[in-house]
């Protein structure tokens, strides 16, 4: 019984801590600090925004969060433990797409989905063929993503938001090279996200349309 309820409360605690902590980060690479006591917390329901010059440090941050690069000091707390100690459930609610297109470009992009769905271990949540017709890519699903435009490709590499159900996206770039119709249908896919108890930390060089008050924007400078 006793146990029991010290399992619940540590429940109860985790439940209520922020879905991230980010707490006195530093990084430097070469011989410059990029940022140093970096601070933040990631709550359900809202998009973070890192804005600052080419080279401030903004891809090095979401590496950082992301597990893939270490800082210099500090911590990640995932729902209030040290992330390295939950490193498992961490990753399962953690999707990470960086500002390249991750297609491989010699598999067309029925194949890089398939790719994608072994890659995390499960099947796709929708048939390959549903997610591309989702992307407004049905025409150009035999075709090797390396053949495509570079905004096609983008397309390719996001298709896996929408059979994700991991809570925390980290997103660089998301979007680069997207045309008018492709920047509409990611919006419309964030607004799902949050409201559906998502978070979300991008960078982006385009200013966001979105509602500031799910939008957190966060401006790095550059640290000569
Ligand atoms: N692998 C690396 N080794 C050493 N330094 C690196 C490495 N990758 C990036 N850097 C340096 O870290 C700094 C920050 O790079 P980062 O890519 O994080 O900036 P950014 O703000 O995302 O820039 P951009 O807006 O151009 O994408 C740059 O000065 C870069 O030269």
């Amino acid at each position: 019984m006793a146990s029991n309820q010290a399992v619940s409360a540590h429940a109860g605690a985790a439940e209520q801590a922020p879905l991230l902590d980010i707490v006195h980060i530093t990084s430097i690479r070469g011989e410059r600090t990029l940022f140093s006591d970096f601070n933040l917390q990631v709550e359900a329901g809202r998009m973070y925004q890192i804005e600052g010059p080419n080279g401030a440090g903004k891809s090095s941050l979401l590496r950082i969060i992301a597990g893939l690069l270490r800082p210099q000091s500090g911590e990640i707390r995932y729902r209030g433990e040290l992330s390295q100690h939950v490193r498992s459930e961490f990753l399962q609610d953690l999707l990470f797409i960086g500002h390249k297109a991750a297609v491989k470009p010699e598999l067309t992009g029925l194949e890089n989905l398939a790719f994608f769905a072994a890659v995390q271990g499960q099947p796709c949540a929708q048939p390959p063929f549903d997610l591309l017709e989702q992307v407004g890519l049905v025409g150009l699903e035999d075709i090797p993503a390396g053949n495509l435009s570079a905004g096609q490709q983008r397309r390719i590499a996001l298709a896996r938001l929408w059979v994700s159900s991991s809570r925390l996206w980290i997103l660089d770039e998301p979007f680069t090279s997207l045309d008018v119709a492709g920047i509409e249908m990611l919006h419309q896919r964030f607004s799902q996200h949050l409201a559906a108890g998502g978070a979300i930390i991008l960078t982006s060089h385009q200013p966001l349309d979105w509602a500031s008050q799910s939008l957190v924007r966060i401006q790095l400078e550059y640290n000569w």
